[in-house]
């Protein structure tokens, strides 16, 4: 399956952002997250026209925790998006990228004291409150700092998205929100309106991630939008903005089916009208929080094949030279990816492999049974679709270095994040002085 820029080129290579990756494989080394910055612009404008062209009090707010860099936050500030950050170190990011702070929200279940501190002395856009501890401290702390933040609670609906249990988020039995089913959501709204420094605009809810259809936001909007009518019965509250997350999937593979985003948007914002108008509330200015679809498809990891393990009759791997610290989403969900051999890219596909990373773990594997052409060592494979949550949640896991990322674009290959060095590795590591009788060399690779 080819995404965006992908083509053959007259070398039968591969090539993304008119910049041919087996080159791109010398130049910069493997493995190498490669992002097609035309579909990258292309996936944040399906959003922006679906979303907010004809409502523009909407929002679309890139959820950063899928891929984040200072180059992607500019690129997201170019799309007129937003920003979703959960941590104290995506927030840092965004504001070193020069991102605009009205424009970012804050996520977390468990947002520090000073994580809270550093929203407030930026005054960035929206912090969602996810519990009682972080509603009564951010007030507290608001209040010492002279501040009135603009907040949104986050709710936890009880709606089971048709996903895998790890990326589940709305259902009853969750760590995130207040939960609607026993009452804690609207006692948190009825108190934090009586809150001094705090101003509540909006209410948040996410249901989960890889979400194919508009069925499941829909059952999130009915039972918001009824939330919200009963919030204006019982409380005179009339909610401004509500937040219905992130989750939008994207096609791995080939039987992966979304629906186009145009058309999730346009039954997404159907729904909320007739909602709206059913129940006699006020329309509310909707945001999302994509992720996965703005990032997941634009990008593509540059392997180098090395050992090639066959036992007849039972299973042929073949090792790259990364794995599940530069991916660890078949690991850990099983997920699925498809793969091109970006050398051999017209050859035909005729032999049934799996792809194995390097990592001394067996379930360190990428692609369990793919047909590609006839594999040898020193080809490069591209695994498709890992732009989202791959380079995000790469870890240094056997103390490999993590990968470059490069931005390609109209043949031209720019990096976005440079490669880890060895020195990068022992860079935080302290010899306490009682081990350092013994001088330690380390070798200068
Ligand atoms: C609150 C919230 N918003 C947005 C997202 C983004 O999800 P996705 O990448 O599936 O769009 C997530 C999940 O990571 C989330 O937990
Ligand atoms: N935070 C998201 C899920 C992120 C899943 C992501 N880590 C992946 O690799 O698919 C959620 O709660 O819906």
């Amino acid at each position: 399956m080819f995404h965006g820029t992908m083509k053959i080129n007259s070398k039968g290579h591969l090539e993304i952002g008119g910049c041919d990756t087996v080159t791109l494989a010398k130049k910069f080394g493997t493995p190498l997250y490669v992002i097609d910055e035309e579909l990258l612009r292309q996936n944040c404008r399906a959003f922006y026209n679906g979303f907010k062209k004809d409502y523009p009090g909407n929002e679309v707010i890139y959820a950063s925790k899928a891929f984040m860099t200072m180059a992607i936050c500019k690129i997201i500030e170019e799309e007129k998006l937003g920003l979703d950050v959960v941590s104290g170190g995506e927030l840092y990011t965004a504001l070193k990228a020069g991102f605009p702070a009205e424009k970012i929200y804050f996520h977390g279940n468990n947002k520090s004291r000073e994580e809270l501190i550093m929203a407030l002395e930026n005054n960035i856009g929206r912090i969602i409150v996810d519990n009682w501890y972080e509603l009564n401290m951010l007030n507290d702390l608001a209040k010492k700092m002279n501040k009135v933040p603009n907040i949104y609670i986050r709710i936890s609906p009880g709606v089971e998205a048709h996903t895998h249990q790890y990326v589940k988020t709305g259902q009853i039995d969750s760590k995130f929100g207040f939960p609607l089913f026993n009452g804690d959501a609207i006692k948190a709204i009825e108190y934090a309106l009586t809150l001094e420094n705090v101003n509540l605009v909006g209410l948040h809810s996410h249901i989960g991630s890889q979400i194919f259809d508009a069925e499941s936001y829909k059952a999130e909007i009915e039972i918001m939008m009824n939330f919200l009518k009963l919030l204006k019965e019982f409380l005179g509250w009339e909610v401004g903005e509500l937040d219905l997350g992130g989750g939008f999937g994207i096609a791995y593979v080939e039987e992966d089916d979304p629906q186009p985003i145009e058309q999730i948007a346009s039954e997404i914002m159907q729904a909320v009208k007739e909602y709206s108008v059913a129940l006699n509330i006020k329309m509310p200015n909707i945001i999302v929080e994509p992720g996965r679809s703005i990032i997941g498809n634009a990008g593509t990891t540059l392997y180098t094949v090395g050992a090639i393990k066959d036992i007849p009759g039972v299973r042929k791997y073949v090792a790259v030279d990364g794995g599940m610290s530069d991916n660890i989403r078949t690991a850990l969900y099983g997920a699925k990816y498809d793969a091109i051999v970006a050398n051999k890219a017209k050859n035909i596909k005729s032999e049934k492999v799996s792809i194995a990373g390097k990592l001394c773990e067996s379930g360190d594997m990428l692609i369990w049974d793919i047909t590609l052409p006839k594999i040898e060592e020193g080809d490069i494979l591209a695994v498709t679709c890992t732009g989202a949550y791959n380079y995000s949640m790469a870890s240094n896991y056997n103390r490999l270095p993590r990968p470059a990322a490069v931005l390609v674009y109209n043949g031209q290959a720019d990096i976005i994040v440079a490669r880890e060095t060895y020195e990068d590795l022992i860079r935080n590591d302290v010899i306490p002085e009682r081990l350092t009788n013994e001088k330690i060399k380390i070798a200068n690779y």
